[in-house]
């Protein structure tokens, strides 16, 4: 796969206060990335820069083949963008702000606006202002309006913040099978690790205002986790090392998964098991296991 975005040491300050350094930083056309990283790294600013709605002070950026310091217009055309702060008009009803900004991305289909409401499940409160919506809802609107115009990226920042769990699982979902039907890349900043996980293809991670790794989940773990911890449901007693975790579960640690295999070929020739799981293979193991590596 070629990539769709390629940052080289690109840095940016505000005042005295530098807030990218020196970042290096990938994305495949058609993935879907997590941008990962504690307050204050510089997600967004890395997302606004790419976006071109910030200039960086150094470094070399192209997204799809445009420099963003003087093509940003030419990148705002083929790329969907939801941060924190909406862009809606309040005072306008969720299906005007939608007339309005395919109006404004010279959308031709208008019948997009409403399958983009059904799916979003907003056609009761469409006739509202944007206004009165609850975070929740103002959150689907804002999806709905950055697709209004079929981006080849979408850029989204927390996007199931203030969502209800019905509402993240219907958005995740939403993102995932859209990405799969268009191909289109996204790259989504989250704090919400274990949503992530479900649907990224890889992961970036942000750490003293860099890029302190990339890759995919089986690149990483293959880096970081040294040692599977293993969870086994069986009625096999264990031997020393192992710990007991509650009855009947078992917990060992091994080097890689082929030894859980020949573990478990050994207590099968004896015993049953049940249900067997990798506790420690998890984006948020990842994520602590660079925090502490970057912070010694
Ligand atoms: N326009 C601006 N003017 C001055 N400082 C800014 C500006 N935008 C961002 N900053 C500062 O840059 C730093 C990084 O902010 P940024 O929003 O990029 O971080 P983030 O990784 O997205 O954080 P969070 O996870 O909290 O959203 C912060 O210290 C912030 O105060």
């Amino acid at each position: 796969m070629s990539n769709i975005i390629e940052v080289a040491g690109a840095a940016k300050s505000f005042g005295k206060e530098s807030v990218l350094k020196s970042v290096d930083f990938t994305v495949k056309k058609g993935e879907i990335l997590g941008l990962l990283g504690p307050n204050g790294a510089g997600k967004t600013t890395l997302i606004r820069i790419l976006n071109g709605v910030i200039t960086p002070d150094q470094g070399t950026i192209r997204v799809a083949g445009f420099d963003p310091v003087t093509e940003g217009d030419e990148i705002r055309k083929i790329s969907g963008i939801v941060t924190e702060n909406a862009g809606l008009y309040h005072e306008m009803s969720g299906l005007d702000n939608l007339k309005f900004f395919a109006e404004l991305y010279k959308v031709q289909d208008k019948s997009e606006i409403d399958r983009l409401l059904k799916l979003f499940d907003m056609e009761e409160y469409q006739h509202r202002p944007a206004g009165t919506y609850s975070t929740g809802m103002k959150k689907r609107l804002a999806l709905a309006k950055a697709l209004l115009h079929k981006p080849e990226i979408l850029f989204l920042d927390e996007p199931t913040n203030g969502l209800d769990p019905d509402g993240i699982n219907l958005v995740l979902s939403y993102l995932k099978k859209y990405n799969e039907e268009t191909g289109t890349t996204i790259i989504i900043c989250s704090h919400v690790l274990h949503q992530l996980e479900t649907i990224c293809d890889s992961f970036a991670f942000m750490e003293n205002h860099t890029i302190a790794e990339q890759g995919s989940l089986s690149e990483l773990t293959e880096k970081y986790i040294t040692e599977l911890s293993v969870v086994i449901e069986t009625d096999w007693p264990g031997r020393n090392g192992m710990d007991i975790v509650k009855d009947g579960f078992l917990r060992c640690r091994v080097k890689s998964k082929r030894e859980i295999s020949s573990l478990l070929k050994e207590i099968l020739q004896t015993h049953s098991v049940y249900s067997v799981s990798i506790e420690n293979i998890s984006v948020e193991t990842i994520y602590f296991k660079i925090r502490e590596a970057h912070h010694g």
